[in-house]
């Protein structure tokens, strides 16, 4: 058996792939969820279907460049060239929402979130994840959002290698932030011993500050999207108000962290295959690559685009689009020796939001945001796989 790297850091992941190995839970659990998924899922479940091994394709997504649409592309451009901006935003709206129609998936650049704060929070973030163990799960951090490998995982194929912060914004918006025990942080002051300044206060505050700016820019850029793509369906008077129920405290930030895995990446993934419960993601991932998504019956691989973001449609979207827009099931697979960090921003409704329709009939029944997200704990928990939007079929 591989040797797994002793470090207080690292979460005990392999104990959850042995204790599912020993499950032989890989038959059993794959088996079990077959039958849900096909009796309810509406697009081809390539999860079920595929062994992991199975060839993939590397593509370069779709690129677009949305300067027309940012302060990045706006900045200096005089009135007289309103006319060309207004064709050229008219170009890039078509292509968001052609994109998002074939792939459920894209890459923009020009996107106004500077590399500057994208590298400084990849730092932060790798300084985060090399707390000990034992303090990022017990010590409350960052409004105890810490998550590690599959809690509900009855096979191998459910287990997820990796980690993650899921913050709701509301937490890292002002002061109903809680940081968590800085006495426990204090105990762990031998990780910080590149500290600019000694104090873990301080430290803690220049996280917030960096989470909290990446997260203002992914939201503006999430929600500039957003409206492009609802003004594609709805015209532009009613797309402005889309999306509605949004807002700086409805949204989630996630941090992962994928640390490498010993064990062959055709017996574990970096992060299981799913769809976003959300509206759309607005995704930094690193140089290291894994993420893959469906495209028709394949598995592809999506190649690191330095200074690129990608953003992908989420299942709110896909309801309220009629299937226009698509949710595409994605994966991370593993890698066995480099570590791979990314963060993703959820563009998420209140939990009481009705998602709607942008035309009647709507394939789907009504259902509120807080309706969706508790039928997926629901299924998880019962079958350890979300069934998503094919539960709300009319
Ligand atoms: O890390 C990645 O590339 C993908 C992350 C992701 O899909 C998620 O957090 O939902
Ligand atoms: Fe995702």
């Amino acid at each position: 058996m591989p040797a797994i790297a002793d470090c207080a850091a690292e979460p005990p992941l392999a104990d959850s792939y042995y204790t599912l190995l020993r499950l032989g839970g890989d038959d059993d659990g794959v088996g079990q969820h077959d039958d849900a998924c096909t009796k309810v899922t509406t697009t081809p479940a390539p999860w079920d279907e595929v062994v992991i091994t199975q060839p993939v394709w590397e593509c370069e997504l779709p690129m677009i460049d949305i300067g027309c649409l940012t302060a990045a592309g706006a900045t200096g451009r005089g009135q007289h060239q309103a006319a060309a901006g207004a064709e050229e935003r008219a170009a890039c709206a078509a292509a968001i929402a052609a994109a998002a129609a074939e792939w459920g998936f894209f890459q923009v650049v020009n996107h106004g979130v500077a590399q500057e704060l994208l590298e400084a929070m990849r730092r932060e973030q790798a300084r985060l994840f090399r707390l000990p163990f034992e303090t990022k799960s017990s010590a409350g951090l960052l409004n105890d959002s810490y998550r590690w490998g599959t809690p509900t995982a009855t096979s191998l194929r459910q287990l997820s290698w990796s980690e993650a912060f899921h913050l709701p914004l509301a937490g890292i918006s002002g002061k109903a932030c809680n940081y968590g025990d800085l006495t426990s942080l204090r105990s762990a002051k031998q990780q910080y011993t590149d500290f600019a300044t000694n104090t873990i206060s301080c430290r803690v505050g220049v996280y917030r500050d960096v989470t909290r700016e990446v997260a203002d820019a992914m939201s503006r850029l999430a929600r500039a999207l957003a409206r492009v793509l609802g003004e594609s369906l709805l015209g532009h008077a009613a797309g402005e108000r889309f999306p509605e129920g949004c807002d700086d405290a409805t949204c989630f930030l996630r941090l992962n962290r994928y640390p490498p895995c010993p064990f062959s990446p055709d017996d574990a993934f970096g992060l299981v295959p799913h769809t976003d419960s959300d509206f759309l993601t607005v995704l930094c991932q690193d140089h290291v690559g894994g993420l893959q998504l469906t495209k028709g019956s394949r598995w592809v691989a999506v190649k690191p685009i330095p200074g690129a973001l990608i953003v992908n449609i989420g299942d709110l979207f896909q309801a309220w689009s009629n299937n226009r827009y698509k949710s595409v099931e994605h994966r991370v697979m593993t890698n066995a020796t480099t570590e791979r960090y990314s963060v993703a921003y959820f563009l998420c409704p209140s939990y009481d939001s009705p998602i709607g329709t942008c035309r009647e009939p709507s394939p789907y029944k009504a259902f509120t945001f807080g309706e969706y997200r508790r039928r997926v704990q629901e299924d998880v928990k019962k079958t350890g796989k979300k069934t998503g939007l094919s539960n709300f079929l009319v």
